[in-house]
């Protein structure tokens, strides 16, 4: 697998190796021995998961303020821009944000480890969206920044209102937010 660096350090783009013949393709999608080597530490998953959203559905941006959850995440049907937030006080990118298209063509995966709010923007007809968290989903400790909240300014690179729940709906600031000391 390839490792790429965004310009936050921590938040990896990982292209895994695609084995192609007239079937088709395989590729392993995770491997505990390359991803520990490529971060350097042991990192344990606990969670996986998976969700479908039409064109325009915007999930995010989420984080568990206890109980933070590092995500590796990837498309296996169509496109979404994936973004991460550092929420990380003591962090010299605190409040930057990275994005990065992932798609079930490019193959994409984007690993953004606790401290980071998450979401993505489903830029095709519909999106398939799998990933794996290192924590539990803990709902008493989830909290939600608002998609287009004026300070992060994040291009979501999706030109109409996206479609939001009504807890995104109700997500509050960054300023007011809640950060990883
Ligand atoms: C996240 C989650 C949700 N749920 C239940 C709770 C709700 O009844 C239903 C939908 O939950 P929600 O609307 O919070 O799903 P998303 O908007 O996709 O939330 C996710 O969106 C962004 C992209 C994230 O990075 C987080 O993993 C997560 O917050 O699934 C569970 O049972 N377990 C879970 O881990």
């Amino acid at each position: 697998m390839h490792i790429e660096k965004t310009a936050i350090p921590e938040v990896l783009l990982i292209k895994p190796r695609v084995f192609e013949d007239e079937r088709g393709f395989f590729l392993e999608s995770f491997n505990q021995r390359q991803f520990e080597h490529a971060l350097g530490k042991q990192v344990s998953f606990v969670q996986d998961n998976h969700s479908r959203s039409k064109k325009g559905v915007l999930r995010g941006l989420h984080y568990q303020i206890k109980q933070p959850q590092g995500k590796l995440v990837r498309v296996v049907q169509g496109e979404v821009l994936d973004v991460a937030v550092d929420l990380r006080c003591s962090s010299p990118t605190f409040g930057h944000w990275v994005s990065a298209r992932l798609s079930a063509e490019n193959k994409m995966q984007m690993w953004l480890p606790q401290g980071f709010a998450h979401g993505f923007v489903v830029l095709s007809d519909t999106a398939e969206f799998v990933y794996k968290a290192t924590d539990y989903y803990a709902p008493e400790f989830e909290r939600a920044i608002r998609w287009d909240d004026p300070d992060l300014a994040i291009d979501w690179q999706y030109e109409a209102l996206p479609d939001l729940s009504k807890k995104d709906q109700q997500a509050i600031s960054f300023a007011s937010a809640e950060y990883y000391r």
